[in-house]
């Protein structure tokens, strides 16, 4: 008997869509000025990081399709809380965290909210995933960096970003994009990553396809998890694909020791 053929590539875009369906659900949950405040370590979130003005607001606003979900601003530093969403039932979260590097904001606050971040990043079990963004005419400065080491150590996947695509020509996005891959061989990390631009609505369903899935692996991995919140319904493709990431191994970071001073950033 012929086994049936199966379109992988078409697979995978009515998953990303169906993801991208799901996370236009998200609705507002709470603000914690601290993570000390934040909500119960349960269920499972995808956080959302990067410099102040790389786009994080404007990207979870694309993302969900509400325009003024998450408060986007021309003014560096505009989101300080650190804010919850919940997409579906509040079990499964997306965190819009208060941007790095602005320059107004006092060295000794700074420094706390580093060792903050480093603690989230590293102890926070529901984390399945960050995604990172950075502003594509810019990639990857000094503390961008030190949030994929602090993610390895956490043993957290991480997808980054290249936010504001439009602003380049399409060969130097291009350019960008081989340019940042090949810095983070040099770094020896593992991370997905694409072009991004919130104002022209690209990279959507590529994204929700990857936040998708670190839902769902972590659903396999947490039995627990998977029947308490009745997240799977009865979608076949579904299925199949958590039978899939059922049999593959992690594919994550091998932990290395941590860099344990605190950068300022630049
Ligand atoms: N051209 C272009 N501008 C963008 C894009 N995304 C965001 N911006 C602009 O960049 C600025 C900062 O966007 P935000 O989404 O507020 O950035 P943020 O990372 O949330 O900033 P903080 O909350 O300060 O950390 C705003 O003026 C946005 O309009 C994009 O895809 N293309
Ligand atoms: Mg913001």
């Amino acid at each position: 008997m012929s086994t049936p053929f199966t379109d992988v590539a078409a697979e995978h875009a009515v998953f990303n869509t169906k993801s991208r369906q799901r996370i236009q659900q998200t609705e507002f949950m709470t603000s914690a000025p601290t993570f000390r405040l934040c909500p119960p370590d349960v269920g499972l979130e995808v956080a959302f990081a990067g410099r102040s003005n790389a786009g994080k607001s404007s990207a979870i606003n694309a993302l969900t399709n509400q325009r003024q979900l998450a408060r986007s601003s021309k003014t560096p530093g505009r989101t300080q809380m650190i804010n919850f969403f919940s997409i579906g039932d509040k079990h499964r979260r997306l965190v819009d965290l208060p941007g790095y590097g602005y320059a107004a904001v006092p060295l000794e606050m700074k420094k706390e909210w580093q060792v903050e971040l480093e603690e989230y990043l590293v102890s926070r079990s529901s984390l399945a995933g960050l995604v990172l963004m950075t502003d594509i005419r810019h990639p990857l400065k000094f503390f961008d960096e030190q949030m994929l080491f602090w993610a390895k150590e956490g043993e957290l996947p991480v997808h980054i970003l290249l936010t504001k695509a439009d602003k380049l020509k399409y060969g130097a996005s291009k350019n960008a994009l081989l340019n940042t891959r090949k810095r983070l061989k040099e770094l020896g990390l593992k991370c997905t990553i694409q072009l991004f631009s919130a104002l022209r609505k690209e990279g959507l369903d590529e994204l929700a396809g990857v936040m998708g899935n670190w839902y769902d692996y972590q659903l396999n991995d947490n039995k627990i998890i998977e029947s308490s919140f009745n997240l799977l319904d009865d979608d076949p493709l579904e299925e199949e694909l958590l039978e899939d990431n059922e049999q593959s191994d992690s594919g994550q970071p091998a932990n290395e020791q941590s860099n344990n001073e605190l950068p300022t950033d630049k």
